[in-house]
């Protein structure tokens, strides 16, 4: 049975650590160096039963890098390629999967990474960290897999286990049109909630109707134009983004709580993503979002 390294523990990482766990996969952690020397308890997931689950696991650092069988990557986007350069033990027959939101370091971590079978995790699955070893499953989701490079298309055999354990798993010849379909609802919902420093569920307020409408079009737009006859209409889209401003109401997006705590966040890989690829199409929105997010969190 293959081991699963995860990289990044944090919401995402330790909910689906969680999730393998529970159905008796082989999880470990391969932790940050703010870890190292410290005392690692188990990790504590509430479940999304409210069931507390510990998971007990072998904490990890990049020394221990060739021992990894297959490398799950749940660092924010900006993190991958410097976490991934911090393993230069890693065999170069492991396959790496980047389950990151946001778009635009496939060429890098190829670059970065050329022999090892690479692929790409689209989830959909809510997570929440409240504080550290604690983390709550906040909603079910869809996972996607697909591949890369070549060497990524071998790995298909992956979905079995991860269906198993994640409810749901599937294989996308395709997976760049699930990841910008994906960022596509990010690139509306963050943005805008981040700049009002509002919950999703605000977003339907009668004060951000004209500009939810006029980020609805330019997002639309472009992802239209890269996505091609695979498209979705735009009443679609539209349906989509309100489903989910609606399952996630209450909740804050993760680029409202990354600026509300000072943190950084993921701008470059969404809006910057669609500002790079307008190619014409005007996008003012997105551009004065990007600029005064990129403007608050220096
Ligand atoms: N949370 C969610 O519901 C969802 C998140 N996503 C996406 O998944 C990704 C992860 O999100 P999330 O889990 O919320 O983020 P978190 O910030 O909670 O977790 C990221 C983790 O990465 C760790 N990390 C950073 N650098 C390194 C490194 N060099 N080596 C090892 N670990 C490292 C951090 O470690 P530490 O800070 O401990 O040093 C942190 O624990 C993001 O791209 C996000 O957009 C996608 C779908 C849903
Ligand atoms: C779907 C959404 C917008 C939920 O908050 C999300 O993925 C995020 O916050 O990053």
């Amino acid at each position: 049975m293959t081991e699963w390294t995860i990289l990044g523990a944090g919401a995402l990482g330790c909910v689906i650590a969680g999730q393998l766990h529970q159905k008796g996969e082989r999880v470990g952690f391969m932790l940050s160096e703010r870890h190292r020397g410290h005392f690692h308890p188990n990790l504590d997931l509430i479940t999304l039963s409210g069931r507390h689950q510990l998971i007990q696991s072998q904490p990890r650092f990049p020394e221990h890098a060739r021992k990894v069988e297959c490398l799950m990557v749940f660092t924010k986007a900006y993190h991958v390629l410097g976490a991934l350069k911090e393993l230069q033990h890693l065999p170069k027959s492991t396959p790496i999967i980047l389950f990151n939101n946001g778009m635009g370091l496939t060429e890098q971590v190829k670059e970065l990474m050329p022999d090892n079978p690479l692929l790409v995790g689209v989830c959909s699955h809510g997570a929440m960290k409240e504080q550290d070893w604690l983390v709550r499953h906040t909603g079910k989701g869809e996972t996607w897999l697909g591949a890369l490079n070549e060497a990524g298309k071998e790995w298909t055999h992956l979905l079995k286990p991860l269906a198993a354990s994640l409810g749901h798993c599937e294989w996308s010849d395709d997976i760049a049109l699930h990841q910008r379909h994906k960022l596509a609802v990010n690139a509306v919902i963050n943005p805008l909630t981040a700049y009002n420093n509002i919950s999703n569920g605000q977003l339907v307020e009668p004060r951000f109707h004209d500009v939810l409408e006029q980020l609805t079009d330019e997002v639309y737009q472009v992802i239209a134009r890269l996505n091609g006859s695979d498209a979705e209409s735009k009443d679609a889209f539209r349906r989509r983004l309100q489903q989910v401003i609606e399952e996630t109401a209450i909740n804050y997006s993760s680029m409202q709580q990354d600026l509300a705590n000072g943190r950084k966040t993921e701008i470059d890989y969404i809006t910057g993503f669609i500002l790079k690829h307008a190619d014409g199409i005007p996008v003012p929105v997105s551009q004065q979002l990007y600029d005064e997010i990129k403007r608050r969190e220096a």
